[in-house]
């Protein structure tokens, strides 16, 4: 019996400010985690529930309903151990609707392994130890660790995926989303022409 599950997109711009409207579970996110329904699945689930929704109208051009995310905060949320054995890799649909939830993270596929991606330019050699201090902290913190490079003396390369499962986990959004709260604003190179 497929399950109703009831969105609630209050805090949503329109046209998905209707307060809540059903859809069948089932149809709504069978397709983003394909056939395996492990623990990672039920916990796509459960992001999903939190963050995802339907629009109540069909857009008239293709007559198909769009997915749209509320403002979830992935920072609040804390990682699981990734040595849990139910834990799987999450689809290519499912990464897509996450990675709106971290700013500018983008999403790669490298040899076949998906991974979140972010680079930041930094003031000195020096500033770019400083920043991987204050990242590795936020890592030991969540059991959760990045891939660190640092190259041409100010250019970091931040890259983040599950090892354990070769791929993306609900965790390495968790941590891209908590690595951008980090304060290290003072440490970076100002843009060029930028404020
Ligand atoms: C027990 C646990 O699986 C390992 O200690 C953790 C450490 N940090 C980790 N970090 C990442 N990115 N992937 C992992 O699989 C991983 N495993």
């Amino acid at each position: 019996m497929s399950r109703i599950l009831r969105l609630q997109l209050s805090h949503l711009p329109n046209p998905f400010s209707k307060p809540k409207f059903q859809v069948p579970l089932t149809s709504l996110f069978h397709g983003l985690l394909g056939r395996h329904h492990g623990r990672s699945s039920f916990r796509i689930f459960e992001i999903l529930q939190d963050n995802v929704g339907v629009s109540p109208t069909r857009n008239p051009v293709s007559g198909f309903r769009t997915f749209c995310t509320s403002k979830g905060d992935l920072s609040a949320k804390k990682c699981v151990p990734c040595n849990l054995k139910e834990l799987r890799p999450m689809t290519k649909e499912a990464a897509n609707i996450l990675i709106t939830k971290v700013d500018g993270w983008n999403l790669v596929n490298e040899g076949g392994v998906l991974k979140l991606k972010r680079s930041w330019t930094l003031k000195s050699f020096v500033k770019g130890l400083e920043f991987f201090k204050l990242v590795a902290e936020v890592a030991e913190a969540e059991g959760h660790h990045p891939d660190l490079h640092l190259v041409e003396w100010n250019n970091v390369t931040i890259e983040i995926w599950t090892h354990a499962v070769g791929g993306l986990t609900e965790n390495d959004f968790i941590l891209a989303a908590k690595i951008n709260n980090i304060q290290f604003q003072h440490l970076l190179r100002r843009k060029v022409g930028g404020s």
